[in-house]
């Protein structure tokens, strides 16, 4: 199988060392290419075998799957680059979030298969959270190739096309928003008594060791934490005090507007 990245960014980095790390597929069966870096792709290159090129009919010729890696508004120029050079045995793969799937076959001006996928950058340690939608005309073993690509860098859902705005708030730009809610209890932290140093230490494996526990526990989520709060005790002091806060409708504004924002880019 051969696989070809347009785009060699964050979210496209993340997927390919994702799957060259799975030893899935072998560093030397991908193909990348960006805007002009080619730094980037050399360093790729020494690090994971990828090969890189820039030459773009080379780099479509027996490719089976073309994933679209580059932010929404580059896909013009990336579509001017892909359209001369088609071949029928390419099935195109959009990472770009809000793009719909008739917008690429128009800008590509193809009838090859086309499917939408929004993981997140979790990818690069086998852990992404993958939605996809896949056009009318993507054929059944295709589909079962591209599915298992996806199941090697974490947990693939097929969606209608409609709730990959859904998958882009709360898993596409999930970890963003976890990692805003650490950044804070790390600042928060450092307010009490313990180095800096150490706090940046004793938080970042409080929530490594967190993470471990909800992947290994049988327990629902309440009851882990449940497990944690004595009557009378530190935990339950904290929580009350948490409670007092609008936890629940700051989440859920965060999540309307990253879904907003979806739609719009859509239109
Ligand atoms: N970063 C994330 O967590 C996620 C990003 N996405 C989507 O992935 C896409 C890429 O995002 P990032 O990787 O974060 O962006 P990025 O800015 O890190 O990477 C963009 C890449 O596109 C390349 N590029 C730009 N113009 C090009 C051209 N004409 N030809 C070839 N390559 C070109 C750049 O050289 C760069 O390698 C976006 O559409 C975004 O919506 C989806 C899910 C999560
Ligand atoms: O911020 C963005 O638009 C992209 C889509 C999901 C994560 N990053």
């Amino acid at each position: 199988m051969k696989i070809v990245f347009f785009g060699s960014g964050n979210m496209a980095s993340a997927v390919f060392i994702g799957l060259v790390e799975s030893k899935t597929i072998k560093g030397e069966d991908i193909y990348i290419t960006n805007r002009s870096n080619r730094e980037e792709l050399q360093k790729y290159n020494e690090q994971y075998q990828i090969k890189y090129s820039y030459d773009d009919e080379a780099l479509l010729k027996d490719a089976d799957f073309v994933f679209l890696a580059v932010k929404p508004y580059d896909f013009d120029a990336v579509a001017e680059r892909i359209k001369p050079y088609q071949f029928k045995e390419n099935h195109f793969v959009s990472m770009m979030a809000g793009v719909p799937i008739n917008q690429i076959k128009n800008k590509l001006n193809t009838s090859n298969p086309v499917a939408r996928i929004m993981p997140n950058t979790n990818a690069h340690v086998q852990q992404s959270v993958t939605g996809i939608s896949f056009s009318e005309n993507f054929e059944q073993s295709s589909k079962e190739n591209l599915m298992q690509l996806l199941e090697a860098f974490g947990t693939a859902i097929e969606v209608q096309e409609e709730s990959l705005h859904d998958v882009t708030a709360i898993t596409g730009s999930g970890p963003a928003f976890l990692y805003y809610v650490y950044e804070e209890y790390i600042k928060a932290a450092k307010h009490l008594g313990l180095s800096p140093a150490d706090t940046d230490i004793a938080v970042r494996n409080l929530i490594i060791g967190t993470g471990r526990m909800l992947e290994n526990s049988e327990l629902s989520i309440d009851q882990l934490r449940e497990n944690i709060t004595s009557k009378g005790g530190t935990t339950k002091a904290g929580l009350d005090a948490l409670r007092k806060h609008p936890i629940e409708e700051m989440f859920i504004d965060c999540l309307k507007h990253a879904l907003k924002r979806s739609k719009e880019l859509s239109e």
